[in-house]
């Protein structure tokens, strides 16, 4: 659905992105990550229709964007960083001005508002929006990008700032129009929101793709799964020639790469006369991963 071929971005002579290659199926949930200025946001509003890339092309839902932006508007609603909301107007004024923008007509909008505020719990009491918690506005701000129901979203950090449950909420809120069969593009510093989210990951580094693709293919190249082994040993010194060895909570823990490693270090550790309390697996997460990429990819 979405193809983006060499897309590159300068702002007065600073490259912001060097020729990103994007390619996303219909439907699901696409999650870019990045250290701060890698270009996410650049990215986002290039995917929008909202900035003109410098150079490269991008085709979504057969339109070629770059030549015609306006015509993705109604299939598209973005939200972005920092949504501007006009504070004197009521929650209905505001969905209804931006319904108007959309073409919608005035029984259309009031329909659909209603479905969306029952849909986001988002109960305003006729205040004003300047009146309301950064929750309840960041709540007001999806309604408004989803008012027109396009399929594609693109939200820049939708849930930066919120408390916990109402970043949950709204990142279970994302599952739900993921259901619905919408396309929903990412951008977020909670790694493990997107993590627990996406399926397709983009890593971006200074304006460079480091690595993208599902989490699977993902962990799979930061490396595999790693065993945590907790035992118990009077004396864990024949073990450290196998495996890495460290003091935790009374116990040892050793950590190995393979199943191989898992067998030879359990078996040794019975030999010695140990004792296994638990084993642990667990994959790279894509904290780790950005680690990993570190500042320069
Ligand atoms: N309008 C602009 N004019 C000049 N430079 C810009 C402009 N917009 C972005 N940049 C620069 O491009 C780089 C990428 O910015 P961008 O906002 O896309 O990064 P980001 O990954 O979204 O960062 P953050 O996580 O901090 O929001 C940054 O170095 C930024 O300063």
């Amino acid at each position: 659905m979405i193809h983006g071929r060499g897309i590159r971005k300068e702002f007065n002579g600073y490259t912001a992105l060097k020729g990103v290659d994007i390619d996303l199926p219909e439907s699901g949930i696409f999650g870019i990550i990045g250290h701060n200025g890698a270009g996410k946001t650049t990215l986002l509003k290039i995917l929008s229709g909202l900035l003109t890339p410098t150079e490269g092309t991008l085709i979504i839902d057969g339109i070629d964007v770059i030549a015609d932006p306006t015509e993705l508007k109604m299939r598209l609603g973005y939200l972005p960083e920092e949504s501007r909301l006009y504070d004197t107007m009521t929650v209905d004024a505001y969905l209804n001005f931006f319904g108007e923008i959309y073409g919608m007509s005035r029984s259309e909008i009031q329909r659909r508002s209603d479905e969306l505020l029952t849909s986001l719990n988002l109960d305003h009491n006729g205040k004003k929006i300047g009146e309301l918690s950064k929750g309840m506005r960041r709540k007001v701000a999806i309604a408004r990008s989803i008012l027109h129901d396009p399929d594609i979203l693109v939200y820049d950090e939708a849930t930066s700032g919120l408390d916990p449950m109402t970043s949950r909420f709204i990142t279970a809120y994302l599952r739900t129009l993921r259901r619905e069969g919408k396309t929903i593009i990412i951008s977020a510093h909670n790694l493990y929101q997107v993590e627990e989210i996406s399926d397709w990951v983009l890593i971006l580094s200074e304006g460079v793709e480091v690595a993208s693709g599902s989490m699977d293919e993902l962990r799979e190249r930061f490396g595999s799964i790693t065993y945590y082994i907790h035992f118990l040993i009077d004396d864990p010194a024949s073990l450290r020639e196998i495996a890495d060895i460290i003091p935790d909570d009374g116990m040892y823990r050793a950590s190995v790469k393979t199943l191989d490693g898992l067998n030879a270090v359990t078996a040794q550790i019975s030999s010695s006369g140990g004792r296994v309390e638990r084993i642990e697996s667990r994959y790279p997460s894509l904290e780790e991963m950005l680690m990993a990429v570190g500042k320069n990819g």
